[in-house]
This record gives structure tokens, C-alpha cells and sequence, in this order.
């Protein structure tokens, strides 16, 4: 199945999911210098409650920590969305060094790794039925560039010794993902995609212009992760992102001047 090697990596997804060339297709490189500000955008508002987490995985792809998503305790709104968006999981993407690993790009310029708050609208009965909805699901993404050493991960990155390789999982409780979040919730939206199979036209997303810092050491416990599951071979989970995609004529907006 797919993935990020040469044999079933980006270039090879449009193979089995051809809306890989469609319309809306993320990630894009945000040009700050082209996006136009939109004053009627509204402030971003994210309502977390710590007691929503429940678990974090390796999912082969990138690891992940699933968020109870039966009620509004852990919502978004406000932003460029209508309505009441649930959260429903959080990740990550990185690269195998310091130089790439985002998927979104700004002016050209990668980051080391882009955190991605996954949310999906309430006006549909569930995230699976929100997942194909054009309006569906709403993405923050937060680049990471390296710095000092971020207190705020240490707990995700604690937990990797546990989950390090595919389909691994444990328990993971009482945290509030708000404390990843940079001070300014200044962003940048757009309409796009999934950046990963199944690659659906639904999300919103809303990529934050201020960076959160890791340090290199944190950046090498993401590397020591593993796509692969305990008795395969063995191979490093690094280099999990898709390159920026056309723009095919969509606009960027800004929240701020
Ligand atoms: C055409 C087709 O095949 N349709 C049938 C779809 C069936 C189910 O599809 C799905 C779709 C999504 C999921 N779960 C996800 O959480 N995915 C996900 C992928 C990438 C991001 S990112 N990196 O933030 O953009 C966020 C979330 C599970 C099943
Ligand atoms: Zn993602």
C-alpha cells in the first residue's frame, strides 16, 4: 500500500488515488507576499479539553494521538469556518534532516517538521461521513523550526519508546494540544486536501504564520520512529510528507496585515 519510498511514494499515488492531480490539492507553497488579506476573517478559537485524549499510535505513516470526539469538549470555530468543528486527532510530519520536512512550504523555504490538527464539522453525523464532505474537515498546521528544546513535546515525544514501531499503541491522557500552539493564531487558509491517501478534497486548512521551536535532539527521537512493524525490516520514519502541489488557481487568504 502506499507510502513515502520510491516505489509507493507521492509521485506513485495518482496510480491508485487519481484525484492526486485535482483542483484543490495539498500541501501548497504559501507565497506571504500573494495572499491577500481577508478583514472578514474571524479570530481562530480552539476549545480543548485534556481530558478528550485517549491514546497515541503509530500508524505507520507518522504517529498520531486520537482525541474522544463524541461531544463539543474539544472544538474549533471562528477562523474561516462556519459551525462547530470537532477535534479529532493530531500528527506529525518530519524529514530524515533539518532541512525538509514540511509539507507546507513558506516563500520556498521548508521546515523541519509541521504538526496538523485534525477537525471535522458537526453538521455531519460523524468524521467518516464528514471525511468526503467538501466542507468536512478543517486543518490547523503548525510549522516547527528548530530552536530550543520545546517543554510542550517532550510528553509526545516521551511516549515514542512505546509506540516505535507500526500499529503500536498506548494510552495517552490529560493533554491539551492548545499547549503546542504558538502565542499568535495569525494564519493563513486556504481550500485543499488530505496529504495523504485518500487524498479527499475536504479540508479547510489554516496554517498558522508563527512557528513552535524543536531542538535537534527532539527532531532524532521523531527519527527514531519506525514505518515498519516489530519483525519486518527494519526502516526508519523519516521523510513522512508530500512537496508542496499546484495551485490550479486558488487564492490564499490572511487573517492579519
Ligand atoms: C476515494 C476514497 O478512497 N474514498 C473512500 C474514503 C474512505 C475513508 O477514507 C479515510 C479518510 C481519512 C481517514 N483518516 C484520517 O484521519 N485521514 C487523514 C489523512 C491526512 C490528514 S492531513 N495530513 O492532515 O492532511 C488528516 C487526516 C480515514 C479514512
Ligand atoms: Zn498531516
Amino acid at each position: 500500500s502506499w507510502g513515502y519510498g520510491a516505489d509507493n511514494g507521492p509521485e506513485k499515488w495518482e496510480e491508485g488515488f487519481p484525484i492526486a492531480n485535482g483542483p484543490r490539492q495539498s500541501p501548497i507553497d504559501i507565497v506571504p507576499t500573494q495572499a491577500q488579506h481577508d478583514p472578514s476573517l474571524k479570530l481562530l478559537k480552539l476549545k480543548y479539553d485534556p481530558a478528550t485524549a485517549q491514546g497515541i499510535l503509530n500508524n505507520g505513516h507518522s504517529i498520531q494521538v486520537d482525541f474522544a470526539d463524541d461531544d463539543d469538549s474539544s472544538t474549533m470555530t471562528g477562523g474561516p469556518i462556519s459551525g462547530t468543528y470537532r477535534l479529532r486527532q493530531f500528527h506529525f510530519h518530519w524529514g530524515d534532516s533539518d532541512d525538509r520536512g514540511s509539507e507546507h512550504t513558506i516563500a520556498g523555504n521548508m521546515f523541519p517538521s509541521e504538526l496538523h490538527l485534525v477537525h471535522w464539522n458537526t453538521k455531519y453525523p460523524s468524521f467518516g461521513d464528514a471525511v468526503s464532505q467538501p466542507d468536512g474537515l478543517g486543518v490547523v498546521g503548525v510549522l516547527l523550526k528548530i530552536g530550543s528544546a520545546n517543554p510542550r513535546l517532550q510528553k509526545i515525544i516521551d511516549a515514542f519508546d512505546e509506540i516505535k514501531s507500526k500499529g503500536k499503541q498506548t494510552t495517552f491522557s490529560n493533554f491539551d494540544p492548545r499547549t503546542l500552539l504558538p502565542a499568535s493564531l495569525d494564519y493563513w487558509t486556504y481550500d485543499g486536501s488530505l496529504t495523504t491517501p485518500p487524498l479527499l478534497e475536504t479540508v479547510t486548512w489554516i496554517v498558522l504564520k508563527e512557528p513552535i521551536s524543536v531542538s535537534p535532539g527532539q527532531m532524532a527521537k521523531f527519527r527514531s520512529l519506525l514505518f515498519n512493524a516489530e519483525g519486518e525490516e527494519r526502516c526508519c520514519m523519516v521523510d513522512n510528507y508530500r512537496p508542496p502541489q499546484p495551485l490550479k488557481g486558488r487564492k490564499v487568504r490572511a487573517s492579519f496585515k
